[in-house]
């Protein structure tokens, strides 16, 4: 038995007793028992490769089958970011393709004032050394000259000579008393201090002026150019202040001015796709996150390199087109916000210290302000083409601009692609008043509501039933008065929106029925044969492809508005809250249907009563049984005193006690209202169903109460017979001669089961009595009688639904005929 290890059913195995292996988990006293689950334990790698290979096929499978979900999700996200991936390369490119052959030359502005760690930190501009005269006049100069220019005084300042000093405001030009100091104070302090300068003038003959700038080579944290157009600055100060002092004319500084100029810049001949190259990759695996991810390896390369900039969209070289297509993209926004948010609040490592400086912070009002200049990066070298940036608060907008463009695509999308039961709206609908409810009253005709109904007849009809046939004619009849009246009704599920073909699915043909108040409709039918279609079409939740219906006068292809009103509706499956309780249901429907408060407390009791469920009336629907949720989800259906209610398969799952108490509140309840159900069970239509129709394949196979039916198609009474095998031939022929129009429906080891026909019920009576005298005798058995034993039935409903679908389906039907006939065979070789 270690083979059944390797056995397709692997896990769960029914064996007979004699096969249980030592591995069963069944104990010996289960052993009594004739049959056994046994449950074998595969256990490592074997099971979880069985598993994942499973696992694997089924998601095969799923995925070749909704081939056209699986087509999108393989190849939308990569063309949509393969398009952006363009886009940026484009961008870049344009950039990099710009040819400056004149570039504007630029004046060298004065030196900006310090930031320490924060906005609000103070900081020391400059410490300079020796604190002696000349070094004085020299900074006082240069304090003048660089005032003159940029519009901010550094004051000089009380000398310092406590290493542990910590500046309470900012400082500008501080005297300090040696290099030593400089060195030591910058690093007990790190990043307080902006430039140091060391003066160390060897007098002449000739005179040599000599100074050592300090400085931080790594970015400041409010990114000015230190190492750059800052420190230039510097030194022309500086040097102005030396030429100042050096001619002595203190009331006529020297001044230097410098201009700073681009080369002239030509296009590359050739481009390469940097941008490709940098983030395709991150592009195909990150999917939509990618902006947030660009934008954080913005940041770092920035950095680290200073190679790429997330401001590149707002640079004025760029195409505008880019970022306005880039706006409608969330994380296009979210990317921006983020970057502007840690532009200003990203720290940086100090080399030298190591130690983190903080940024300047984010305050609220920075949303509104754009990014300071300082902070942008150059585009078109030295040409100090800076981006325009928009102020953060722009991209919160667009976010939010975001969200309402994406609201109303998805809400204009889900209208016009056909939902699940074909619904959808023509791509102008919003054009159209009828969609705000603005209708222009037109007199209802029934004559030309008829006939224009009459014109969407389809055509192709079978051989129809004579009662199909007369209802169909009193549809159409504009004298005869009911409640519904369905008028060539068909519903067609097309393969293709635009194209007629084979696999077109006509699941409901050419209805035509009437129903007068008081009256419930019984829909009966195999799986598949347009009950619930019909009943979807008529409650609205699905378009009829043609013909229309008339539900108390209103039609539901124009009125359906004012159905609703008057409508209930018990869908096949339960559409509840989980977590609500049967009487929060009611009380949540009960307001919603407009029903007073005060009569809602009386609704609840009586409803909940009248299915059983006032027990579990507290209780969360989650926690209920099938047929619990089944009885309140019909329940709702009848909550606001709806004139009309479909309820498909309403009874579902209920057990028997249940099911009739829930067909006596349905009996009660549809005085003066109309009731339209589907069922399976042939006992609920023949109880409840004043009419009943049975449909096969879309179309209506009969019609009628239940006794009209079963006398139509149950062909009248069955009889039963029990006698010796033997005997079966004698008796056969006797039957023949009582009622010969019984037919032999079985005989099987004497048993002789006739159907009698309507035909023959005339005989009958004679029959029974013939039957009940009993004065045969066997043959075989001697004493005893040749009917051993009789019984008489009439014919269930259930027998004429199945003669009926036995005539719908007539290929299966003789299949079933063919085995019926091999078992009788094998039967009678037995
Ligand atoms: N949305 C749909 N798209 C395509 N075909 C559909 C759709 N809904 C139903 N059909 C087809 O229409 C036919 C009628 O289906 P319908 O659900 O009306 O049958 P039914 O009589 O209510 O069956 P059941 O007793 O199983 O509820 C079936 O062949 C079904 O496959």
């Amino acid at each position: 038995m270690d083979n059944d290890y390797l056995s397709p059913n692997n896990g769960f195995n029914i064996q007979s007793e004699s096969e249980f292996s030592s591995t069963s988990f069944v104990s010996p006293k289960d052993k009594t028992d004739e049959k056994k689950i046994t449950i074998h334990s595969t256990g490592g790698f074997l099971l979880f490769f069985r598993q994942l290979w499973i696992m694997t096929r089924r998601n095969f499978i799923l995925q070749t089958r909704y081939y056209k979900s699986t087509l999108s999700q393989i190849l939308i996200g990569p063309i949509i970011f393969l398009l952006l991936l363009y886009i940026l390369q484009q961008a870049d490119n344009s950039q990099r393709l710009k040819a400056n052959l004149h570039p504007t030359a630029y004046p060298l502005l004065g030196v900006q004032p310090c930031q320490g760690r924060t906005k609000f930190s103070p900081c020391i501009n400059l410490m300079f050394t020796p604190n002696d005269q000349a070094s004085n006049s020299i900074m006082q100069t240069f304090a003048d000259n660089n005032f003159k220019r940029t519009g901010q005084k550094l004051n000089i300042e009380t000398s310092i000579d406590n290493l542990n000093f910590i500046p309470m405001s900012t400082l500008g030009i501080v005297p300090v008393p040696d290099a030593n100091f400089i060195y030591n104070y910058t690093l007990n302090h790190p990043n307080i201090t902006m430039f140091g300068i060391e003066f160390s003038t060897v007098q002449g003959p000739p005179v040599n002026y000599r100074y050592q700038i300090w400085f931080n080579s790594t970015l400041m944290a409010n990114q000015s150019d230190v190492f750059g157009e800052q420190i230039l600055a510097l030194q022309r100060g500086i040097d102005e202040a030396i030429v100042t002092f050096a001619s002595n004319d203190f009331q006529n500084p020297a001044t230097i001015d410098i201009k700073l100029k681009d080369w002239p810049k030509v296009p590359p001949s050739q481009l390469n796709d940097q941008i490709v190259s940098s983030f395709g990759a991150v592009f195909f695996f990150c999917a939509e996150m990618i902006i947030f991810i660009s934008v954080l390896n913005t940041i770092v390369t920035e950095k680290e390199q200073k190679l790429i900039d997330g401001y590149i969209w707002w640079s004025p070289s760029v195409d505008k087109i880019g970022w306005i297509i880039l706006m409608f993209l969330p994380f296009f926004n979210f990317g921006k916000l983020y970057l502007d948010l840690s532009m200003l609040t990203a720290g940086k490592l100090d080399q030298l210290t190591q130690t983190v400086i903080p940024g300047p912070g984010f305050s609220w009002n920075d949303l509104y302000n754009t990014i300071p200049i300082t902070y942008l990066p150059v585009y078109g070298g030295t040409d100090n083409i800076r981006p325009i940036v928009p102020p953060p608060i722009q991209s919160w907008y667009f976010l939010l601009m975001n969200i309402g463009f994406y609201y109303i695509l998805t809400w204009y999308f889900d209208k016009i692609i056909p939902d699940e039961f074909g619904n959808y709206k023509n791509p102008f609908f919003f054009l159209t008043p009828g969609y705000y409810g603005i209708k222009f009253k037109r007199n209802f005709n029934l004559q030309s509501w008829l006939n224009r109904t009459k014109k969407a007849n389809r055509g192709n009809h079978i051989e129809e039933d004579e009662d199909v046939a007369r209802e169909r004619i009193l549809a159409f009849d504009s004298t005869y008065e009911c409640t519904v009246r369905i008028c060539n009704l068909s519903k067609v599920y097309k393969k293709s929106l635009f194209i007629k073909s084979i696999l077109d699915k006509v699941a409901v043909n050419d209805l035509c029925l009437t129903l007068e108040e008081g009256k419930c409709l019984a829909l009966l039918g195999q799986n598949g044969a347009g009950k619930s279609t019909s009943m979807n079409i008529l409650s609205g939740l699905t378009p009829a492809t043609s013909g229309d219906a008339l539900l108390y006068g209103y039609s539901i292809r124009n009125d359906m508005n004012q159905i609703r009103k008057i409508m209930g509706v018990c869908p096949q499956h339960d559409i509840l809250f989980n977590d609500l309780t049967a009487k929060e249901h009611i009380e949540l429907y009960a307001g919603i249907k407009n029903i007073p408060s005060n009569e809602i407390a009386k609704l609840v009791e009586e409803r909940l009563a009248a299915v059983r469920l006032t027990k579990v009336a507290n209780k969360p629907a989650g926690s209920y049984s099938g047929g619990m949720k089944r009885r309140l989800s019909m329940l709702i259906s009848t909550i606001g005193d709806p004139k009309i209610i479909f309820m498909d398969e309403p009874t579902t799952g209920m057990d028997p006690v249940n099911r009739r108490h829930v067909w006596s509140f349905i009996e009660n309840f549809k005085q003066g209202r109309i009731i339209i159900l589907t069922t399976h069970s042939m006992e609920e239509a023949d109880v409840l169903g004043d009419r009943i129709c049975v449909m096969a394949h879309g179309h209506l196979r009969a019609l009628g109460n239940s006794m009209r039916i079963k006398n139509k198609f149950g062909a009248g009474y069955r009889v039963s017979l029990v006698t010796h095998p033997n005997d079966s031939q004698r008796l056969k022929k006797l039957v023949e001669t009582q009622v010969p129009a019984a037919k032999l429906e079985d005989d099987s080891a004497g048993s002789l089961i006739y159907e009698l026909p309507l035909s023959a019920l005339p005989a009958l009576p004679s029959f029974i009595q013939w039957l009940e005298e009993n004065e045969e005798m066997s043959d075989n058995e001697p004493g005893k009688k040749l009917v051993k034993a009789w019984g008489v039935s009439q014919k269930s409903l259930e027998e004429a639904f199945l003669r009926l679908i036995r005539d719908a389906n007539p290929e299966s039907h003789n299949g079933s005929l063919r085995q019926r006939k091999i078992k009788k065979k094998n039967t009678d070789l037995s």
